[in-house]
This record gives structure tokens, sequence and C-alpha cells, in this order.
């Protein structure tokens, strides 16, 4: 018999959607919604197993085969560099991944030549800077990436928006918007070829359930 077909899904503010959806579609699963700590799930009464996977490492799984099928914001796969099937737009967790400034600074500085972006989605600004044919300076960070301009750190950010409440409180607004976010599945490119009728039936019933 194969292996039970096994689902990332993201820890942190998708994650609760996430296991909305399969469990419409008959993949519930009590104790993951009970607030345990165990990373690990199998579904007493079918073939499944779900694992609880940071939402920046869902892709990583995924191409590698540690997971069939996984769940992560648009954002997200555009970050990756892995090779993966996207087949289903969620519509959930949407937000715009936007270059974000102190209000007034492009009144001085209209331009993105010599300047520096603070972001987490490196090679996303990476890309988008150089698509324009300007050069900036790229500084990585981890987290509170509003806070950037606001102690000289860089000039601008690259970030998401969701309720634009962390832009606002900070004294930020958007430049541009680069691409708008939603939720998607992901599968592994093995996986769809090997596990194709059982992928393509929970696809569909995921589907059937937007
Ligand atoms: N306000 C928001 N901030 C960040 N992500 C959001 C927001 N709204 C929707 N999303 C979506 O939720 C996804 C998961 O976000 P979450 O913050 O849980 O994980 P993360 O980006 O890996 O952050 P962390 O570094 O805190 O683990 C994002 O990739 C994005 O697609
Ligand atoms: O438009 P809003 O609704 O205010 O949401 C956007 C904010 O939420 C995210 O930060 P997060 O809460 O993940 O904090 P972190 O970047 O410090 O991890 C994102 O990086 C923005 O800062």
């Amino acid at each position: 018999m194969s292996r039970n077909l096994v689902i990332a899904l993201p820890k942190g503010r998708i994650q609760e959607e996430s296991m909305k959806i399969f469990e419409k579609i008959g993949f519930g699963c009590e104790e993951m919604f009970s607030g345990s700590r165990k990373l690990i799930f199998h579904l007493p009464q079918q073939p499944v197993t779900f694992t609880i996977v940071r939402a920046q490492d869902v892709p990583t799984y995924v191409h590698h085969g540690a997971a069939d099928i996984g769940i992560c914001g648009k954002d997200t796969l555009e970050e990756s560099t892995c090779e993966l099937y996207e087949p289903l737009d969620l519509g959930f967790g949407g937000c715009d991944v936007v270059v974000a400034e102190p209000e007034g600074f492009s009144r001085q500085h209209p331009g993105y030549n010599g300047t520096t972006i603070g972001t987490k989605m490196v090679n996303v600004a990476e890309r988008f800077f150089a698509n324009k044919g300007v050069d900036v300076e790229i500084i990585k960070l981890y987290g509170s990436i509003e806070l950037a301009p606001l102690v000289k750190l860089a000039h601008r950010v690259v970030d998401i928006v969701e309720t634009g409440e962390t832009l606002r409180q900070n004294g930020l607004v958007v430049k541009e918007t680069i691409f708008h976010s939603t939720c998607r599945v992901i599968v592994n490119r093995n996986s769809m070829k090997n596990r194709h009728r059982q992928i393509e039936s929970v696809l569909e019933q995921m589907h059937q359930q937007l």
C-alpha cells in the first residue's frame, strides 16, 4: 500500500482558514483544531497526514517531496525558488505586496536610483527593481519592516499590506503595488504524476468549496 498523502499546512495567520477548507472536504482533524503543539497529525479514517510548517517553508517541503500538497501565499511563492505546480487560488489571505515610504518622501526623491530598500522579500524586490532598470541597495530584514525608514536604515520598504494599519500608524504610504497575493494550493511535481487521481480528486473537492 502506498504511503499517506502528506499535506503541509502553514502555521500562523492562514492556518485556520487552511484547516477549514480541508475540514470541509472531509479531512477534519479535531486534535489539530485543539491548540495541540504536535507538528504531525494522521487522520484516523483516511490515508492523509497533515504537517504544520512555517508558512515560508511550505514551498520547500513540497518541492522536496516531504509533502505532496501545501498551502501558502502567492507572496511566498514569488519569493521562493522552488519548482512547483500551483493549481488552485483559494482566495483567502488577501494582501498586497507594495513599495512603501514615509509620507512626502517621493516629493523630494521621486526616483529609485541610489536608494535603499528594507525587506523580508529580497528576491521579489530584486526582480521588481531590476525590471525597472534601477539600481537600489536591498537590505534583508526578518520583521518590523516598517521601522526601517523611521530610523533611517532604508529609504523605502517592500512589504505586505493587508488593512494598511501598520503603514498608517507609522506614517508610511504606498508608493507602488507590486502584486496582489492570495493563498494558493501547491503540489509536488512527482506527486502530481504518481498520485494523479488522488490529488486531482482533492483539488476538485477543494475547488467546489470556493
Ligand atoms: N497582514 C499580513 N501580513 C503578513 N502576511 C499576510 C497578511 N495578510 C495576509 N497574509 C498572508 O499570510 C501569509 C502567512 O503570513 P504569516 O505572517 O503567518 O507567515 P510568515 O510570512 O511566514 O511570517 P512569520 O515570519 O511571522 O512566520 C503571508 O505569506 C501572506 O500571504
Ligand atoms: O496592513 P496590515 O493589516 O497592518 O498588515 C501588514 C503588516 O503585517 C505584517 O507584519 P507581521 O504582523 O507579520 O509582523 P512582522 O513583519 O514583524 O513579523 C506585514 O509585514 C506588515 O507589517
